[in-house]
């Protein structure tokens, strides 16, 4: 038990209920990507410590918005080993959680990890964002897309807003760089039917950091020519 504290107090500040049984989901978790990291490339970290503080609890704090805790369906893009879709599903079980990622084998790893913590909540989607996003069954269908680590923000919006049904949001975990970032993505928002309303800026508990919290609300439909095709929006972001 020795993250409970931490991890509880997280959650507490958060008005989020955590327990015991929570905790052993995500030590399982933890045990689970330590395991399968000498096999496949999951992570680049593996102390117990900056796995529960640097994905965990980063990952949770993405709940510091009411959209967040309010949300019934959230897509995680380019979610990798499971950051941060894996533990806001552990944190709300009633919330539809769907994962996506372009590499099958962090796909797989994802299915195992769903099943050993027997989560009834997540989706797992073998599919690169920019195809995903044309189909009917996922095209503006989630209150939340969200995604941490993938790319800057004028790619990830062509990524990830087409996925979010009118009035819902583009929340986007990110780094130090945030407003050069932002500044290079504010007509690409627009084109994709997103207007930025809030940056938060978040402490990371168990470490010095700070990360921000991009919110974008989709105000208008995304026009069908995006996201454009798979190559091409990272190669020309748009403008
Ligand atoms: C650096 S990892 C970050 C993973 C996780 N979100 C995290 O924060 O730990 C980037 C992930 O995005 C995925 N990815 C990159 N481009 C993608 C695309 N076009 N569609 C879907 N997934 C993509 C990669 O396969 C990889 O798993």
């Amino acid at each position: 038990m020795k993250y409970f504290d931490l991890m509880k107090q997280v959650c507490d500040d958060l008005g989020m209920e955590f327990n015991e049984d929570k905790y052993n989901q995500f030590m399982t978790y933890k045990d689970l990507l330590k395991e399968w990291n000498e096999k496949i490339n999951l992570t680049a970290i593996t102390e117990d410590e900056e796995i529960v503080t640097k994905h965990f609890i980063d990952s949770i704090k993405a709940y510091s918005f009411d959209e967040f805790k309010n949300a019934k369906s959230i897509i995680d893009v380019g979610t990798g080993a499971g950051f941060p879709g894996i533990p806001l599903a552990i944190m709300r079980s009633d919330l539809n959680v769907t994962l996506l990622d372009s590499l099958n084998k962090r796909i797989n790893f994802l299915d195992i990890v769903v099943s050993a913590l027997g989560l009834k909540n997540v989706t797992t989607i073998h599919s690169r964002a920019e195809d995903g996003a044309k189909n009917k069954e996922l095209r503006e269908k989630f209150d939340i897309a969200t995604s941490r680590a993938v790319a800057n923000m004028s790619v990830l919006s062509e990524f990830c807003i087409p996925y979010v049904k009118m009035g819902g949001h583009f929340i986007a975990l990110k780094g130090p760089s945030v407003t050069e970032e932002l500044q290079n993505s504010k007509n690409a928002l627009g084109t994709l039917g997103g207007k930025l309303i809030a940056v938060k800026e978040v402490d990371i508990e168990g470490t010095d950091l700070k990360h921000n919290l991009v919110v974008v609300e989709k105000v208008k439909e995304t026009p069908k020519a995006y996201p454009r095709k798979a190559g091409t929006v990272t190669k020309k972001p748009l403008q």
